[in-house]
């Protein structure tokens, strides 16, 4: 089985690596045969300036079963080809002992504990689980929560278990290793690359072309990496109307229809109860952190401006909230665990609006401590009463530390929106504002559900 292009810059480098490991590993042992690599699975942590990356392999070679190696290496972002540390461990086929309430299986150097309701639970057997619709067949409910199976063998590709009502269940060890959970507790959910103003730039990251991009799959999902990794993107030589911006997102996701409307085109006229609606400068935010889930993606595209200032700013949040996990793990933890609350109140002629969101400012999964997303947004944030009074300082200190990072110069990202270049910024992660402006100044855009997004890049074979 090959995977191709689930993180295509890594996904490769990690292959090389592999095999270059591999091969000398080889040649040590005397090894003259060729072999190949059909498997290999990228994890990834990001850091600020380097990347961990542990590559998991099969290998096959003559008409020998594949092998999975363990390769892990630490590489500076920075250099891509300059590989700063590797090792590997050693080959192990898979090694099982049954233990009181689990099963303990090596296999591809993880080490998992299977719990025996959780591998009842996820049979693949056609009668436990329907594999053309993807959903589950059996009655969870029905299962003895204290079930052992009667029997338990393990070849060199698959677990089998036999239960006490004569079920049989069988199971690939590259699946088990797959979606264990000391898996996922080493890896990302989503792959990044956190930036700040330098990196950002010097990395060159292309947009997409309006025909192309309307047209040619690859363009698309050379977009959506982009997307994915750096948590903002853009499309050049879009027509200047809000219809073609409108076509173009539609390209990605749909439209998240808010109170702003489905597609929205505002200037500084004050029509709506809101800052974003006049000239003022507008400090590094997130949008809509009033509600319980903020929009994931923001579509801008400056259709005119006829006068000065109105740049775009951009800070990458992630990058920020890493310095500041680093730097004071006790505010990260503040930051990620005191909910707060957003609010949005609009008492206009024509706009009667009160939206309350609850959350924190960080938001982590817990089995990896993965950011997946921040909400900042100190124009919108509301009476702060949801911590006693000995909290209050701690957390005004953390969220300080955390608009220090963000206000350094060094990470903030100016463009200029011109007419033609739409850029989509994730709003779960990048922060955007703008600077003071004069004259006429016509910005149009949307928001995007987040589920379609992501879904249409993992179609595209994409890890989202
Ligand atoms: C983009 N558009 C002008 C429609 C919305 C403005 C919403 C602004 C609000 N303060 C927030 O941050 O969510
Ligand atoms: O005017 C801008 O460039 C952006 C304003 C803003 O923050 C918004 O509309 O959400
Ligand atoms: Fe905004």
């Amino acid at each position: 089985m090959e995977r191709e292009g689930v993180y295509p810059v890594l996904q490769m480098a990690v292959h090389l690596l592999c095999l270059r490991q591999f091969s000398s590993w080889m040649k040590k042992a005397g090894e003259q045969r060729s072999f190949r690599l059909c498997e290999c699975t990228c994890r990834s942590l990001p850091g600020l300036h380097s990347m961990f990356v542990a590559g998991v392999f099969r290998i096959s070679y003559g008409n020998w079963r594949p092998v999975w190696r363990q390769v892990r290496l630490v590489k500076s972002l920075a250099q891509y080809g300059h590989l700063q540390k590797m090792r590997y461990c050693a080959a192990h086929s898979a090694q099982c002992q049954t233990r009181k309430n689990y099963l303990e299986l090596s296999y591809g150097g993880i080490k998992m504990h299977l719990d025996y309701v959780w591998l009842r639970d996820h049979c693949r057997s056609a009668a436990c689980f329907n594999a053309s619709t993807n959903q589950r067949n059996m009655d969870t409910a029905s299962v003895d929560l204290s079930i052992h199976p009667v029997q338990t063998k393990v070849d060199d590709v698959h677990l089998y278990l036999t239960w006490p009502d004569g079920h049989e269940s069988k199971y690939s060890l590259s699946w088990l290793a797959e979606n264990s959970y000391e898996a996922k507790k080493q890896s990302l959910i989503q792959p990044r690359i956190l930036w700040n103003s330098d990196s950002y730039t010097n990395s060159n990251i292309p947009s997409a072309k309006w025909d192309k991009f309307m047209h040619c799959d690859d363009e698309l999902k050379m977009f959506l990496q982009n997307f994915l990794l750096y948590g903002v993107a853009f499309v050049d030589d879009v027509p200047a109307t809000v219809e073609a911006t409108e076509t173009v997102t539609q390209r990605v996701s749909l439209i998240r229809e808010t109170t702003f409307g489905r597609m929205w085109s505002f200037t500084s006229d004050l029509s709506r109860g809101d800052t974003a609606y006049t000239t003022q400068a507008l400090d590094r935010h997130t949008d809509t952190s009033y509600f319980h889930e903020p929009c994931g993606i923001q579509v801008f595209h400056c259709l005119k401006h006829e006068g000065t200032g109105g740049r775009t700013l951009l800070v990458d949040g992630f990058y920020s909230a890493e310095k500041v996990r680093q730097q004071s793990p006790e505010n990260f933890e503040l930051l990620a665990r005191i909910p707060i609350k957003h609010e949005y109140i609009e008492n206009t002629g024509s706009h009667q609006n009160h939206m309350i969101g609850i959350g924190p400012v960080v938001n982590v999964y817990p089995w990896n401590n993965e950011i997946y997303m921040i909400r900042y947004n100190n124009y919108d944030r509301s009476v702060l009463n949801t911590v006693p009074h000995d909290v209050v300082q701690r957390w005004y200190v953390a969220h300080r530390e955390l608009t220090t990072e963000l206000r350094r110069p060094e990470n903030e990202l100016w463009v200029k929106l011109t007419p033609g270049k739409v850029v989509f910024i994730d709003n779960w992660r990048v922060m955007h504002g703008r600077e003071s402006f004069t004259g006429l100044r016509q910005l149009c855009g949307c928001y995007l559900t987040r589920d379609d997004v992501l879904s249409t890049a993992r179609s595209l074979g994409l890890q989202a």
